[in-house]
């Protein structure tokens, strides 16, 4: 059988000389190129490029390297104090020239984090229909599904490896979004490129409109989504079907997040899908690795277990539940019974503990508590299920700011010296409670994480260091592992893997931390990377025939060899 070959794009190829350097073929000439985020380079273009690539004289005569176009654009950027006029620059340079991009990125990773990711993607996510300019990605909607296979024909990338798709319906813990919420889908794969080393020609954001339950975007003129209400049941499996089916036959090795989607949607995507590509939930399966990671660590800084804490997660969406999940998954690996775990971790959701007498959703009944164990208590309210569990553990999901106030903080404080407040609902404003406040009413013993990235807290002398519990430290690396080793299926076990991966990597690396701090990521991620292929080795689930025989040091090179880094290439017609 005969394959057609076909380049990495419809704009270039990426071939390899005699000595083994890459370079690009590109497929077109002239001005064009530097439309192309992708092969664009700016003042970059060397002499000889611009003789043979007939770009004489339309580029500023200065020849630029890659440093210098970076420190540019760091200044226009900082000539910005808005983060969502910031975002927009930044965008904007994603779509201009995105070596250039990915390298201001890589540079100035603290800083541009908080403006392409959260929190102000939520923003951006917000202002969509005003601040979309050029495609990116991929949109399918009522009125082009029916046609996604020859949609998906006209992205001019040929070999994507790692999908993110949203349908919208639960964006960070801002709600429906509608057709804003594709601005999620290029953050998140901004993370993969930058910090899990997933080159940016491998990508693709998807926004699965299905409609919006909002009728305040319905109805306005500027909405750029389709005005319907959201599809649901068989009709809405039938366009993620259609999606899936056609992912398949375009891009057969991609993997795909799902992302933000709403509680039951969340459980049923992830069931229907999971053994047909390879995909994971990352509310579910990344926010509960990430808090895994966290807590295990903040467990180990106060010298006592996981198994020994008691637990309260607060919010049941697609977030709460896998965290919850997660907790019970470390819990059993310490040893405790079905029956122990159960009297260690309590979830809630608006109407308070989810207990099993009450009607509730399916996908919430695993996390229910026997109605018995509650038996004699003051109520079911989250003050009373802190006050009664006698909770060392408090974990927020819900979305609702304030949740996490002094009452419940300081009845938290009662049960435990340390007690463990993680606020981590996104973005900032949807926070649980301010860092500041929740040690300030512990006199600095809480130990805090928060979704979104906060400053350090200074309490009586002490710099307080708030880690960023955020599925950040997560899903890069176990996408870019799961790439790497070509996995068939997307395992609980590989993914709580990465969680303890990353523990390990900030124990060792920071004892004296729950989180590597944000410009470690990509280190921690290459971590995160190996662990997910070790497992899935272990499993049989990786058909990569490279990796099967590597010794650790040597998956780690490979990793590290494989991880895509902002250059611009030296380009040659043929
Ligand atoms: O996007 C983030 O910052 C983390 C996340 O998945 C969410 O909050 O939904
Ligand atoms: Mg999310």
């Amino acid at each position: 059988m005969s394959h057609a070959y076909l380049p990495l794009t419809d704009f270039y190829d990426v071939k390899r000389d005699q000595e083994g350097h890459r370079y690009i073929q590109p497929l077109i000439r002239g001005f064009n190129l530097t439309r192309i985020p992708l092969l664009n380079k700016g003042t970059a273009f060397t002499e000889q490029e611009r003789e043979e690539l007939g770009l004489e004289g339309l580029l500023a005569p200065q020849i630029d390297s890659l440093e210098a176009l970076v420190e540019r654009a760091y200044r226009e950027f900082q000539r910005r104090s808005d983060p969502i006029d910031r975002h927009i620059y930044l965008h904007n340079l994603q779509d201009r020239n995105e070596v250039q991009f990915y390298a201001l990125l890589a540079a100035y990773i603290e800083e541009m984090l908080p403006i392409v990711y959260t929190p102000t993607v939520g923003d951006a996510v917000k202002r969509f229909s005003q601040i979309y300019r050029y495609p990116r990605g991929l949109t399918l909607s009522t009125r082009n599904i029916a046609r996604a296979l020859p949609a998906m024909r006209n992205v001019p990338v040929n070999d994507v490896r790692m999908i993110v798709a949203t349908d919208s319906s639960a964006i960070l813990g801002i709600g429906d979004q509608g057709f804003g919420g594709m601005a999620i889908s290029i953050g998140k794969l901004s993370l993969y490129t930058v910090a899990g080393g997933v080159g940016p020609d491998k990508t693709l954001p998807v926004e699965l409109d299905v409609g919006t339950s909002r009728a305040d975007l319905r109805e306005d003129p500027q909405y750029l989504g389709v005005k319907h209400e959201r599809l649901t049941g068989e009709e809405y499996l039938g366009f993620i079907d259609r999606f899936v089916e056609a992912t398949i036959q375009r891009y057969p090795k991609a993997i795909i997040q799902w992302e933000d989607f709403a509680k039951d949607a969340a459980f049923t995507v992830l069931q229907r899908y999971r053994k047909v590509v390879p995909s994971f939930n990352d509310d579910i399966q990344g926010t509960g690795a990430v808090v895994l990671a966290g807590v295990l660590n903040a467990c180990r800084l106060k010298d006592e277990a996981l198994k020994d804490q008691v637990v309260v997660v607060h919010g049941a969406g697609a977030g709460g539940a896998g965290v919850a999940a997660a907790i019970r998954e470390g819990m059993r690996r310490e040893g405790l019974t079905p029956g122990e775990i159960a009297a260690r971790v309590f979830v809630l959701d608006s109407r308070g503990l989810l207990t099993d007498d009450r009607p509730m959703e399916a996908y919430k009944q695993p996390l229910a508590t026997p109605k018995a164990l509650t038996e004699g208590w003051a109520g079911t309210q989250l003050p009373d299920v802190v006050r009664e569990a006698k909770a060392t553990v408090l974990l927020g999901l819900s979305g609702v700011p304030g949740t996490f106030d002094e009452e419940i903080v300081r009845a938290a404080l009662a049960n435990t010296p340390r007690p463990l407040v993680f606020p981590l609902s996104n973005p900032t404003a949807h926070s649980e409670a301010l860092p500041a406040d929740v040690l300030r009413w512990t006199d600095g013993q809480a130990i805090v994480a928060t979704g979104s990235p906060f400053d350090p807290v200074e309490l009586n002398g002490t710099t307080h260091h708030i880690g960023q519990g955020n599925n950040a430290f997560i899903f890069p690396g176990l996408g870019f592992g799961c790439i790497l080793a070509r996995v068939r299926e997307i395992t609980d076990d590989m993914v709580t893997e990465a969680a303890y991966a990353l523990a390990a990597y900030t124990e060792k690396h920071h004892p004296e931390r729950i989180y590597p701090p944000v410009p470690e990521i990509s280190k921690a991620s290459t971590h995160v990377a190996v662990a997910v292929i070790k497992q899935a080795l272990k499993e049989g689930v990786a058909t990569e025939f490279k990796v099967r025989r590597m010794s650790d040091t040597e998956l780690r090179a490979f990793v590290e060899r494989k991880f895509w880094k902002p250059q611009y290439l030296r380009f040659q017609m043929e």
